[in-house]
């Protein structure tokens, strides 16, 4: 402890809104005499500035939660609105704050709003502490233990990890005591958290309101929910198989993800990491994790790692690591995806949960961006990229624009070679084999018989008649013919690649088309655990080489 001058400490959460494995927090604690944990709404914290309805409703029951459990140990969540170097300026004139301790956010995005605060903190001579525990490891240091540059293949990212090592345990839980926690008697109206409505955020439809499936924000939901996890991982490691999410890809159960805890950081990634690691230790002892384990979050990991010094990560045309694809312009067709009135069931089932809900299963955003892009609609990824970013709860700045990337065959792929594309019929027939789905999120389908589900423009009239939905009246004929649709598609992937030809092109990929097959869920059972001939699928390149 300093005994010639008082330490008053701030703690700026932005991501890792939790209490537990807080690197940054335990730092402010330590060796302080007062302290404040402070949250500011700048117009973009956390994802704010694309945020829908959802995802903001998310994050407010984080930082909700938040303050639950800081109450809980004596203080309270201090909430403010406007730039944080206003704010931090402020907070030191009338606070005398000495230190302001914060997780680093990795993304580039938010890296001139800290060099600002960094400048302030220096000018004011207030010690800074920033601490890495968004992600695994420092994507700093593992570009620096490749030489540089981020690794540009997947398994060339797990050597350089696996150079430097594990990533660090968790750390131990804040301790509170003998330290002075302010708390005025009128916090609430003071530096309450704003509702929605103070936030001028307002649901987009009136289905939200109406969610079939409850996603709640915040650490003690995450915990909740890991606990919950984690035996299903367990029940899996003894059925001899690894990540249950994607083996058996569920579409209709209570969802079994973090990714939106993840997200906010209320959930840390270091404890999921070392709980699914020594979960598997103790169910299948000696045996050694294999890569696939964690392989889920390693992606999280690259994608992290890739965009960290790459400002233009979420664009095509100024970013180094992107194909420039002449994609079509079509406002048409982008709103007719985005509404979710393709005609085609199986894409418009998918849209409406996305923006319903807030989140929808890996296969299911394979199918609709695959669609989007080179499957059907020729449209850019960025198109998908601004839909995803406002409805989705785990939406991530580089985790959304990396996969958009690598499904619409624009980076992370040996260049253009992906051979297939998503039958948006065939595919949505073997993902919902029976059609529950579809009539979820597509009442007006529901007493379509099954045959004609997820193609009803071939129903005879009078089965239209009885089912109630006349196609063309009650739900949209087909916005485009997929057979021509993907033929077109595949030419121009293939004049893309003609022209790319012999050109050296510094490209991200996976390691190899096992690992592809992996990411693109390409499986080779069902979700009922039977076999898949993977049927679903449109040959696309391979039959042109
Ligand atoms: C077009 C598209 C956009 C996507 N955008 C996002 C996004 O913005 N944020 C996001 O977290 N995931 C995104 N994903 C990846 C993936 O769909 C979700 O992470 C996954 O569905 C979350 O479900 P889960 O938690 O059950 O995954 P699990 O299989 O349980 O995986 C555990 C965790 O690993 C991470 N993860 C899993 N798959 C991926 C992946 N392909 N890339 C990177 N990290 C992954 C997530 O944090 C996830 O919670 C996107 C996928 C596609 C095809």
């Amino acid at each position: 402890m300093n005994t010639n001058r008082e330490e008053v400490v701030v703690h700026w959460f932005r991501h890792g809104l939790r209490l537990h494995d807080n690197p940054s927090l335990i730092d402010g604690l330590s060796e302080c005499d007062r302290f404040y944990p402070v949250f500011i709404f700048d117009g973009e914290v956390a994802g704010t500035k694309t945020a829908g309805y959802n995802r903001f409703r998310f994050l407010l029951e984080c930082l909700q939660d938040l303050d639950k459990n800081l109450k809980a140990a004596g203080t309270r969540l201090y909430c403010f609105q406007g730039q944080p170097t206003d704010i931090l300026e402020r907070l030191i004139e009338e606070w005398g704050v000495t230190k302001v301790t914060f997780e680093a956010d990795p993304e580039p995005i938010w890296q001139e709003r800290d060099r600002l605060v960094r400048e302030l903190l220096d000018k004011k001579n207030v010690q800074c502490v920033e601490k890495v525990s968004h992600t695994l490891w420092d994507p700093y240091e593992i570009i620096e233990n490749n030489g540089g540059s981020p690794p540009l293949t997947f398994s060339l990212f797990n050597l350089v990890t696996s150079t430097i090592g594990p990533p660090p345990r968790p750390v131990e839980d804040p301790d509170f005591t003998d330290i002075s926690l302010p708390v005025s008697q009128n916090h609430d109206k003071q530096f309450g958290i704003p509702t929605l409505e103070d936030l001028n955020v307002r649901p987009e439809c009136e289905e939200q309101n109406k969610r079939l499936v409850e996603w709640l924000g915040g650490e003690s939901k995450a915990l909740e929910l890991l606990a919950i996890r984690m035996k299903h991982e367990e029940k899996a490691y003894e059925n001899g198989y690894v990540m249950p999410n994607q083996y058996h890809p569920d579409l209709l159960s209570p969802p079994l993800s973090l990714s939106a805890h993840l997200r906010f950081g209320c959930l840390s990634v270091r404890k999921f990491y070392w709980s699914i690691h020594d979960k598997f230790e103790e169910v299948k002892p000696s045996m050694g994790a294999p890569v696939s384990l964690s392989a889920q979050l390693m992606w999280r990991e690259y994608f992290y790692t890739m965009a960290i010094n790459n400002i233009n990560y979420d664009k095509m045309e100024t970013n180094p690591i992107c194909l420039n694809i002449p994609w079509y312009d079509n406002p048409d067709h982008e709103e007719k995806w985005t509404q979710g009135e393709t005609g085609y069931p199986w894409i418009d089932a998918i849209m409406k949960q996305l923006r319903y809900e807030g989140w929808v299963h890996h296969v299911a955003r394979h199918a609709v961006s695959c669609f989007l892009t080179r499957g059907d609609l020729w449209l850019n990824w960025e198109v998908g990229l601004k839909v995803f970013y406002k409805y989705l709860l785990d939406a991530d700045w580089s985790v959304c624009a990396g996969n958009w990337m690598w499904v619409s065959s624009s980076a992370f792929e040996k260049v253009l070679q992906c051979p297939n594309c998503f039958c948006p019929v065939r595919y949505g027939k073997r993902m919902d084999p029976s059609g529950e789905y579809v009539r979820r999120y597509l009442p007006v389908l529901k007493d379509m018989p099954l045959r004609y589900l997820f193609e009803p423009w071939k129903a005879p009239l009078p089965v239209q008649q009885k089912a109630k939905c006349i196609v063309g009246v009650d739900y949209p004929k087909p916005m485009v013919d997929h057979q021509k649709a993907s033929k077109e598609c595949i030419q121009n992937m293939k004049a893309v690649k003609d022209a790319l030809m012999g050109r050296e092109i510094p490209h991200c990929a996976p390691s190899e088309e096992i690992e592809a097959r992996r990411f693109s869920w390409l499986p080779d059972h069902t979700p009922s655990g039977g076999h898949c001939t993977a049927n679903f699928l449109c040959d696309g390149l391979k039959d042109m080489n």
